[in-house]
């Protein structure tokens, strides 16, 4: 079967997207999901997206990492929101709805904004902290992030957490409104350039440790540059955004 499908990135986290809206894709078939990814034998990206219809929203947004799991993605909501706009369904705002729930966004050209879900878990431990924001994340401070190794430590950490484990922050504290991350991403099984559901639980996890006071952070990562703001409520976050660039890079048919 010949695909059509377009190619995003947000900040080098690339992703797959195909217009599902008529339900051609065989969804439950994880080898074909890997093998759209793979960097060699396929297309390659981080994930793959389908927006299809829905009774009550703008669309519904899925979201399968490489291997075929599927869980929310905040990167590849931005894309979708950025794809959603090429196909017509939606203009400069949108309400879709995914796996983790409703979201709202705004579109500026290549830049979106995206609401996330609220966040109320959050596990300080000794030195890290756990927070869900979609999906699943532990962050970690590091002193020397340039030479930090993201993908043998963030590999063991990541098996560390009962199924379905979880996605592992390295942080380096800039100044007072800015952290850089570096992230490994379960599904993936490898680094990639960026992750927004990552970037938004360092934050969360920054401002609820008091590493910073401030309500808008600038998030430096490999691929480029993420920025999230929230309010917080007795310890709830809330009015969670996350934004930065969602740029379409080319389109194209593929056998499946
Ligand atoms: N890169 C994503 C997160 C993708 C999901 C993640 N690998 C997981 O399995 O939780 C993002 O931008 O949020």
């Amino acid at each position: 079967m010949k695909l059509e499908f377009y190619k995003y990135q947000g900040t080098g986290n690339d992703f797959v997207m195909l217009d599902n809206r008529t339900k051609i894709f065989p969804k439950e078939k994880t080898d074909i999901i890997s093998h759209i990814c793979d960097r060699h034998f396929g297309i390659g990206a981080d994930g793959v997206i389908l927006i299809e219809n829905d009774d009550f929203f703008d669309f519904k947004m899925i979201y399968f990492n490489a291997d075929g799991s599927e869980t929310f993605c905040g990167n590849g909501g931005r894309c979708a929101v950025a794809f959603a706009k090429k196909l017509n369904i939606i203009d400069s705002e949108t309400n879709f709805i995914a796996v983790d729930g409703e979201h709202f966004a705004e579109i500026n050209d290549t830049t979106v904004s995206l609401k996330m879900i609220d966040v109320d878990e959050i596990e300080v431990k000794e030195n890290t902290i756990f927070a869900f924001t979609g999906t699943q994340h532990h962050v970690e401070i590091v002193d020397d992030l340039n030479n930090f190794p993201v993908l043998e430590k963030g590999g063991k950490i990541r098996y560390s957490y009962k199924e379905p484990g979880s996605n592992v922050n390295f942080v380096q504290q800039i100044n007072n409104t800015t952290f850089r991350v570096r992230t490994y991403e379960k599904g993936v099984e490898d680094e990639t350039l960026a992750c927004g559901t990552g970037v938004t639980a360092v934050a969360i996890a920054m401002h609820k440790t008091n590493k910073t006071t401030s309500n808008l952070i600038s998030l430096p990562v490999e691929g480029g540059l993420l920025e999230v703001s929230f309010t917080e409520e007795k310890g709830i976050y809330k009015n969670v955004f996350l934004k930065g660039p969602a740029t379409f890079v080319f389109n194209g048919n593929i056998n499946i």
